[in-house]
């Protein structure tokens, strides 16, 4: 299990769904973007990450990602395994450690997040797939409004140093929440995912705030 981060490399990242743009080329062809790769690497954020979502498409894409940059570190996976789950995805991947749960689960988070000292708070878990919400909304306002919600909130109350920090919550299509702690950054959507709702092939673009 990862061991305790010490405060300084405390950062915690929400919203993460579209700061990596995977274009949706298939398997394997998952290009994150290169101010995200930099990020990780400059500043140890891959160290004592948790990653919810990360038996989902994007999310896995991602675990497997940073699995290879840092082998040496276990990555947390909180994931409800919903029927979006795809265990293949992250399967060979050896370093996780999957907790089933829910993000809205408060006290699971925050004993997540104090005990395994975690750094770095990757947020992927969403009811993704649009179509289902004409019969069914009321279980995306659950998870990604309040669900996503109620994880900011214990990620405040785990990181109290990080009170000043501004969440930024920009929405276009597809909703992002970043919570900007020491690393600071930007996430702009310029336009939404190539997703197999939408086919357009656009990039969201991602900024450093230069602080
Ligand atoms: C609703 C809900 C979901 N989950 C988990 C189940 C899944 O493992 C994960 C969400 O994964 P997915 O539904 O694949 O979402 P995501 O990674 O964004 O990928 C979707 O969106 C992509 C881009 O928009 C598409 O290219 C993919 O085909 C599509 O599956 O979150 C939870 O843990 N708790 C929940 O409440």
């Amino acid at each position: 299990m990862a061991s305790q981060a010490p405060a300084s490399t405390a950062a915690v990242l929400l919203g993460a769904r579209n700061i990596g743009n995977p274009r949706d080329q298939g398997a394997g062809h998952i290009h994150w973007n290169a101010h995200l790769r930099m990020m990780l690497k400059e500043e140890k954020l891959l160290a004592n990450m948790l990653v919810t979502g990360g038996v989902g498409f994007i999310g896995g894409n991602f675990v497997r990602y940073c699995s290879k940059q840092n082998p040496d570190d276990t990555i947390i996976v909180l994931d409800c395994l919903t029927y979006a789950r795809n265990r293949s995805t992250i399967a060979d991947v050896e370093q996780t450690d999957l907790v089933v749960g829910d993000i809205g689960d408060t006290a699971l988070v925050e004993k997540l997040l104090r005990e395994q000292g975690v750094a770095t708070l990757v947020h992927f878990v969403a009811e993704s797939h649009i179509d289902r919400s004409i019969t069914g909304p009321d279980a995306f306002i659950e998870t990604n409004v309040i669900g996503t919600s109620s994880l900011l909130k214990a990620a405040r109350m785990f990181r109290p140093w990080d009170a000043h920090a501004r969440p930024t919550l920009a929405t276009r299509r597809a909703a992002q929440v970043v919570w900007r702690a020491q690393c600071l950054f930007t996430v702009e959507m310029q336009a939404p995912c190539r997703t197999r709702h939408n086919a357009g092939d656009h990039a969201p673009k991602t900024s450093h705030s230069g602080v």
